[in-house]
C-alpha cells in the first residue's frame, strides 16, 4: 500500500473534494488531451488551435525552439495559465471550465519539477517534500510527514541524510533529485518535468534519465518531459511532440519524425548534434546486445 493509500483509508478524512478523484487510477487511454487551445500575451500568439494526445503510461518528450511555448503548455494543463481558446482535460476532467477547487482532487494526482528545481531555499530537503503534503493532508502527523519524506528522498537516490540538508548545500544534480522528490510526494500518476537535464554534465544527465526511466516503470508513472537534450529522447523517451509554428506539427516516436520533412523537424534530429546523439545511441545499443549474446554471459 502507498502512503496515500494509508492517509485515504485514514478515519479523520479532511474536506470530501481533496480526497476526490483520488480512490483509483485512471485507466483510460489519454490522462491528458488539448484541444485547439490557444494561449496570447498581449499581441504575442503562442499558441493557436494546438492540439495534443498524451497516452497513458508513456514518456512523451516535447521539443521545440526557444519560446515555442513548451512551458506555457506545461503550465495551462497543470491550470497556472488560463487560455485564451481551447479544452484541457486531465484525467478525463476538465481543467480549463472547472472551478479551482472541483480540480484539486485532479492535482493532488500530479506532480511537477519545474525549471531549475524551483526548491524553497529556506526549508530543508525534507521540508521540501513535505510541502504538497501538508497542503493536501493536513491531518498527517509530523513523524510520518518526516518517513515519507525520507522514503522520497531515497527513492530518488539521494542518501536519507539529504533531507536534513539545505538547497544551497546540494550540488546541481542533486538538487534535481530533491525537486523530483518533492514531485512524487503525492504518490502522483502524472509527472511534469521541465528540461529536468539542463546544467547537469553528460554523466550526471544520463543517471537522471535512467531514474526517470525507472521510476516510471515501477511506478506507473505517465511523463510530460520538456526537453532540449536529445540524448534524453533517444534514451527515455517513447514519443516525441514537435511544437513549432504555434501548434503540436509533429507527434510520434523518433524513427517516424525522421521521415518528416518539416525543416525543423530535419534540421533538429538530422543536424550535427541530433545525429551525434542517434550514434551514441546506436553504438550503446550494439553493445549492450554484443553482451547479452557474448557465449560467457552469466558464468
Ligand atoms: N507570463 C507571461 N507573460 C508574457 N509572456 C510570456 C509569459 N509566459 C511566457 N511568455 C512568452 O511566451 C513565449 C513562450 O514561452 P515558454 O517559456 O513557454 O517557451 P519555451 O518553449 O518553454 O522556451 P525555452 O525552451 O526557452 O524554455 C515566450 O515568448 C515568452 O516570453
Amino acid at each position: 500500500m502507498t502512503e496515500a493509500d494509508a492517509i485515504d483509508t485514514q478515519d479523520e478524512q479532511p474536506d470530501n473534494s481533496q480526497q476526490a478523484g483520488r480512490e483509483q487510477r485512471y485507466t483510460g487511454e489519454y490522462p491528458i488531451v488539448v484541444e485547439g487551445l490557444t494561449n496570447r500575451f498581449g499581441d504575442q500568439v503562442v499558441h493557436e488551435d494546438l492540439s495534443l494526445k498524451v497516452r497513458r503510461g508513456e514518456i512523451l518528450g516535447v521539443v521545440g525552439g526557444s519560446g515555442t511555448g513548451k512551458s506555457v503548455l506545461m503550465r495551462s494543463i497543470i491550470g497556472l495559465q488560463v487560455p485564451q481558446e481551447g479544452h484541457i482535460e486531465v484525467f478525463g476532467r476538465s481543467i480549463t471550465d472547472a472551478d479551482p477547487d472541483e480540480t484539486l482532487g485532479v492535482r493532488n494526482r500530479w506532480g511537477v519539477l519545474f525549471q531549475g528545481g524551483a526548491l524553497f531555499s529556506t526549508l530543508t530537503v525534507g521540508e521540501n517534500v513535505q510541502v504538497p503534503l501538508k497542503q493536501f493532508y493536513p491531518e498527517i502527523g509530523s513523524e510520518l510527514l518526516d518517513e515519507i519524506a525520507r522514503f522520497k528522498v531515497v527513492l530518488t537516490g539521494l542518501s536519507a541524510e539529504a533531507a536534513a540538508k539545505y538547497p544551497s548545500e546540494l550540488s546541481g544534480g542533486m538538487k534535481k533529485r530533491a525537486g523530483l522528490a518533492r514531485a512524487l510526494a503525492l504518490d502522483p500518476e502524472l509527472l511534469f518535468l521541465d528540461e529536468p537535464t539542463a546544467g547537469l554534465d553528460p554523466i550526471g544527465a544520463a543517471a537522471f534519465d535512467r531514474l526517470t526511466r525507472e521510476l516510471a516503470d515501477t511506478l506507473g508513472l505517465t511523463v510530460f518531459l520538456i526537453t532540449h537534450d536529445l540524448d534524453t529522447l533517444y534514451e527515455i523517451c517513447d514519443r516525441v511532440a514537435v511544437l513549432a509554428d504555434k501548434k503540436v506539427i509533429a507527434i510520434g516516436t523518433i524513427p517516424e519524425l525522421l521521415e518528416s520533412d518539416h525543416p525543423w523537424i530535419d534540421e533538429y534530429f538530422n543536424g550535427p548534434r541530433g545525429r551525434a546523439a542517434k550514434d551514441s545511441h546506436d553504438r550503446a545499443k550494439a553493445d549492450s546486445k554484443a553482451i547479452d549474446s557474448a557465449p560467457d554471459k552469466g558464468a
